[in-house]
């Protein structure tokens, strides 16, 4: 078996598709108004983060962020007491929490579109948003559920025997998204 690993995005085409995405989301939304930004642990956080940080440099102004983990929602895990738990879904002093706000939901690559589902019913089981919408830095197809995604970095047709892998500098000590084929060797 031949492992083969190509870079499908650098450090900066993962800097022009982020930015592109704040302005996304800022033309979607109007602004930010009553918008929060959640990522899901792991990487989807620093995503969040970084647009939060684009949107305060283009607006001026600071957009709440949060964490979610969904350890305990995932469905391919024994039943587990579904208590969001090492998240951090805590805003500003007065806001209601998730309550009445647009939701928009960070993870890195989207595939059968399953943590979503999960992180979905993690936000919840925390409050009712008047909306969620999801980005992703790159969508790789093969949905099992009809989920969809607002924002995407980028589009990458792959084979289900492929596998794309994100690196964020805060977690990984550079800036890069992969592909990963496998083959027989010839
Ligand atoms: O659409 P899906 O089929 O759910 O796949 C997408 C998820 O897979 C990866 O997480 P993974 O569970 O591999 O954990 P990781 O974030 O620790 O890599 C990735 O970070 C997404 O969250
Ligand atoms: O290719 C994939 C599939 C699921 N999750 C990933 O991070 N990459």
């Amino acid at each position: 078996m031949v492992t083969e690993k190509n870079v499908i995005m650098d450090e900066t085409a993962i800097r022009r598709a982020l930015s592109r995405i704040a302005h996304e989301i800022l033309e979607k939304n109007k602004g930010i108004e009553n918008c929060l930004l959640v990522g899901i642990r792991t990487r989807g956080v620093y995503l969040a983060q970084r647009i939060a940080e684009r949107i305060k440099e283009i607006e001026g102004i600071e957009i709440p962020y949060g964490e979610l983990d969904i350890t305990h929602y995932r469905d391919d895990r024994e039943a587990m007491d579904r208590t969001v738990v090492n998240s951090n879904l805590t805003f500003p002093a007065g806001s209601n929490g998730i309550h009445d706000k647009k939701v928009i939901l960070f993870d890195d690559v989207l595939y059968t579109g399953r943590t979503i589902r999960a992180a979905m019913d993690a936000l919840m089981d925390c409050g009712r948003p008047r909306m969620i919408q999801l980005a992703v830095l790159a969508d790789r197809g093969h949905r099992e559920l009809p989920i969809r995604p607002d924002y995407i970095g980028k589009n990458v047709p792959t084979s289900k025997h492929e596998q794309i892998e994100v690196a964020l500098t805060e977690f990984d000590g550079k800036d890069e998204v992969y592909i990963i084929s496998n083959r027989e060797e010839r």
